[in-house]
């Protein structure tokens, strides 16, 4: 009991010996002997605690700290991994304006992801193959028949990535709308008819990003549901 006392909690401190996180009278308490203290960082470490353990114990808890921490660590960095809190984004999530872009990855080095059913999903393009994106236009055109993607480009740490995208786009003095032809009372019209200049200027004082301003244009009515 005695040495106990000598690491016995100080007035409101919950480390120390005894029984932590004590709030009030009412609580029903552990029944268990307890030590209960900082070791890392060492500037935290009570003068009364860690500092005076035995020696040898003191060493022992030193090590095993060390060793845990690298544990925790490895463990944090795969969550990271997993979740992919790791990647720097480069392009932002955007869809396309145009009609078709043709993007060619010309180094070997990953970037771009599309979003499908809400997950960022990585893309790499076939040896020798071009990548096709659909953009707004033709989402527009087609009456929502072919969707364009959101895709964004993530940055790699290590390596430059190098790419080509063309994009074929509407001409400027023109007007987008669903094509006449695939529009029907049974397929009415998803998109409203807009001028090219209105519709860019739209998406580049778009703040959001990804698909918000092809959606913005989008007309709710029964069949054409926004999705
Ligand atoms: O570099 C890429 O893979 C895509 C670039 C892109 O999305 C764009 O320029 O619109
Ligand atoms: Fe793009």
């Amino acid at each position: 009991m005695e040495e106990k006392r000598k690491y016995g909690q100080l007035e409101g401190d919950v480390e120390g010996y005894g029984n932590v996180f004590v709030g009030s009278e009412d609580q029903k308490l552990h029944w268990r002997d307890c030590l209960y203290f900082t070791i890392s960082p060492p500037h935290l470490r009570k003068p009364h605690l860690f500092p005076n353990l035995p020696p040898s114990f003191r060493e022992t808890l030193e090590a095993y700290s060390v060793d845990l921490k690298n544990i925790v660590a490895e463990i944090l960095r795969q969550i990271r991994k997993k979740l992919r809190m790791d990647q720097v984004i480069g392009v932002l999530p955007h869809s396309d304006f145009g009609g078709i872009t043709i993007l060619l990855e010309v180094n070997d080095v990953q970037g771009l992801q599309i979003k499908k059913d809400g997950l960022w999903i990585p893309i790499k393009s076939l040896p020798n193959a071009f990548i096709i994106n659909i953009g707004g236009t033709l989402e527009i055109l087609t009456n929502g028949t072919y969707r364009s993607i959101e895709h964004r480009v993530t940055i790699n740490s290590l390596k430059e990535r190098m790419s080509i995208a063309t994009f074929c786009n509407p001409k400027m003095d023109g007007e987008i709308a669903p094509a006449p032809s695939l529009v029907t009372p049974e397929t009415p019209a998803m998109f409203k008819r807009i001028g090219v200049v209105d519709y860019t200027k739209g998406l580049f004082m778009s703040k959001i990003g990804g698909k918000a301003h092809l959606d913005s244009m989008r007309i709710q009515n029964e069949q054409g549901k926004s999705n």
